[in-house]
């Protein structure tokens, strides 16, 4: 079998080799050329799957390593018979984590408690939700609106989006969709925008068209918005720097780039390429996940300011600064520049485990803060 691979996917030729004869690429030189003999395509969110490209290949089947499937034209690959997997909550939690990291960055920064501060959540699946737990756990209030789940299950936790215009937080977490009665093609524009209230922080690590990037600059130019955390960015790998330097904390499209959910990510796509062959799978995440870098800490858990103590603990897994940090460049270069730059980011991004791969062990009693660290994802232990 012949596969071809976006280079970007983690021991992509390593795992496929067992099945096939891989050929990787970079997901951008990926053409109709490339894959015309090709029996399985492997991409991630930069390959656009269409028509366009696959039409006349003998390709039958192509998995994305992605959660996100707005690059993939689903309809086109179910006509056309040609098997289809995602990796659906594969790095949803590294998203959660991201979402935590900044929180706690933009609080420290500012110098304010997340305890009591409330957070409206758009799109409550797989990310969300797992933002909504650590949240909570933070002391924070999640205020959660999700129009499909609320149709599905009639819970009335979930709220229209005009009830989380008041929260101190929005974070984006839906599909880029552009058709429906629930599309969320800019569904962050200039009218929601101006009905927030004055000086709340938006979180956008879903898809950049998911806000309206133009409405966002306006409303933080004016001081609308107190703050953007942007991973996402409409045109990317393009970035608007006037957007960038606004930004209280911008990355390129990393937010999902644990370790853990890139591994697990290309393993279910594996998993779906096996059944959908009908071969026997022969590897698990055992035989690429490493040992974690931080294994362990040590957290003194007496200590009043247990923000501070949470803040330190995430720091030493995941310093989100940095990456604002190195993105920052995009402004120090020129527009030509700016697009590969964004790439090699990403192409290049240190290896990032999940606090899950931590225990912390807290010296001294703390039953608050041991929950607060457990429920944001650390492995707790305590010691007198
Ligand atoms: N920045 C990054 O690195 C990453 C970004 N993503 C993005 O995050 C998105 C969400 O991921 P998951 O939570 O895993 O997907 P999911 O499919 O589990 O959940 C999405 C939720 O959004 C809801 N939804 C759909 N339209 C909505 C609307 N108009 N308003 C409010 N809610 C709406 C759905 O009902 C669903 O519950 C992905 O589609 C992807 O685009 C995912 C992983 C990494
Ligand atoms: O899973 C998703 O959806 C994502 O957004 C990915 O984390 C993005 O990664 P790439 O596929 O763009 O490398």
């Amino acid at each position: 079998m012949k596969i071809v691979a976006d280079q970007n996917i983690p021991f992509v030729a390593d795992c496929f080799s067992s099945v096939g004869q891989v050929t990787t690429l970079a997901g951008r030189d990926i053409d109709t050329e490339a894959i015309n003999d090709a029996d399985a395509l492997l991409v991630r969110s930069i390959t656009n799957v269409n028509e366009e490209l696959l039409d006349g290949s003998s390709v039958k089947f192509v998995g994305t390593a992605t959660i996100g499937t707005d690059h993939i034209d689903q309809n086109y690959l179910k006509t056309s018979g040609i098997g289809f997997a995602s990796a659906p909550g594969s790095n949803a939690n590294s998203v959660a984590e991201y979402v935590v990291a900044a929180l706690l960055a933009v609080a420290k920064k500012h110098k304010f408690t997340l305890e009591g501060k409330s957070i409206g959540i758009v799109g409550v699946g797989n990310v969300g939700s797992r933002v909504e737990a650590k949240c909570r756990a933070l002391g924070m209030i999640p205020v959660l609106n999700d129009p499909p789940l609320k149709r599905k299950t009639s819970d009335d936790k979930y709220r229209p989006l005009s009830e989380l215009y008041d929260c101190d937080f929005i974070t984006l977490h839906t599909p880029l969709t552009h058709e429906g009665e629930d599309k969320t093609f800019h569904l962050v524009d200039q009218n929601i925008l101006a009905n927030l209230k004055q000086g709340i922080y938006l979180l956008n690590t879903s898809r950049g068209p998911v806000a309206d990037n133009a409405a966002v600059k306006d409303a933080l130019n004016k001081g609308h918005l107190a703050g953007a955390i942007l991973d996402v960015w409409e045109g990317e790998p393009v970035v608007d720097p006037e957007l960038l330097l606004k930004a209280e904390i911008s990355t390129p499209h990393i937010a999902g780039y644990s370790y853990d959910g890139k591994v697990g990510g290309m393993l279910m796509i594996y998993n779906a390429l096996c059944s959908h062959f009908d071969l026997q799978p022969r590897h698990t995440a055992h035989d690429f996940l490493p040992e974690p870098q931080v294994p362990d800490i040590t957290v003194d858990a007496n200590p009043d300011d247990e923000q501070k103590i949470i803040h330190d603990t995430v720091q030493q897994i995941y310093v989100i600064n940095r990456d604002d940090f190195n993105m920052r460049e995009i402004l120090l270069i020129t527009d030509s520049e700016r697009g590969p730059f964004f790439d090699k980011l990403r192409k290049e991004y240190p290896i990032r485990r999940e606090f899950q791969n931590t225990v912390a062990t807290l010296r001294g009693t703390n039953d608050s803060l041991a929950s607060k660290l457990k429920g944001i994802g650390f492995q707790v232990r305590k010691v007198q």
